[in-house]
């Protein structure tokens, strides 16, 4: 398969309008676009092949409610570490989508997989969480280019999550990923909106 510049100009459009939602209408996402977005996360590269990355589709109205808790705690807890303007700031962004979004999916990595046999990861364990980020963001990519947005979140207790999805011993919590139409888009990130942290660009040495 050989593309051309439709093809190229297509991916920049899709990745300078991907963001990280947290503001999502309620509209219902179709199983047939759920579906394509479990496909599509799928053809992300994975360490040895070993597809780490496991799942949970969360519908349940009162497992969403106490992620928002466990979320509500941790976002406090964090703050304590910012002072003065800072901890004003900190404390008027809006870090997650979980008590709007209509799809929300518990991620997490199986820490020794029998698939792949090892290949790749022994010296490097990270291998096998890099995998799962790289799934992630290929879902998210997948989500832009059906028109919704996704948002990550990480300010959570990973701990209580794996006890609240009673999670086997050997998943670890990654992330809990908010997905749905977003209520606007843009193409600029909202933490460079909000004065948090403007995008840097980043330099590449040569030696
Ligand atoms: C590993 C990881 C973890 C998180 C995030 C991202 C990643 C990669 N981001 C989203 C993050 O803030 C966002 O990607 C940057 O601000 C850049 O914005 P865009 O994604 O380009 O819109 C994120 N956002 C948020 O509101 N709450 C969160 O807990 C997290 N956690």
């Amino acid at each position: 398969m050989d593309f051309e510049q439709t093809h190229r100009d297509a991916l920049t459009e899709v990745l300078r309008w991907r963001r990280d939602v947290r503001h999502f209408r309620p509209d219902p996402i179709a199983e047939e676009v759920i579906e394509r977005l479990r496909a599509t996360m799928d053809m992300a590269p994975s360490v040895g092949n070993a597809r780490p990355w496991r799942v949970i589709r969360v519908d349940s109205p009162a497992i969403r409610a106490e992620v928002l808790a466990n979320f509500n705690a941790a976002r406090d807890a964090a703050g304590q570490g910012y002072a003065g303007e800072q901890a004003e700031a900190y404390a008027k962004l809006k870090l997650q989508g979980i008590d709007q979004a209509p799809l929300q999916l518990a991620v997490f990595t199986h820490r020794d997989p029998a698939a792949g046999h090892g290949l790749g990861r022994a010296s490097m364990p990270v291998t096998l969480h890099q995998s799962t980020a790289m799934a992630i963001h290929t879902l998210w990519l997948a989500a832009r280019a059906e028109n919704l947005g996704l948002g990550m979140v990480s300010v959570l207790d990973p701990k209580a999550v794996e006890r609240l999805l009673n999670t086997p011993p050997d998943w670890e919590f990654v992330a809990w990923l908010c997905i749905g139409t977003p209520e606007f888009t843009d193409d600029t990130p909202l933490l460079h909106r909000a004065g948090w942290q403007e995008n840097l660009p980043t330099t590449w040495d040569v030696r």
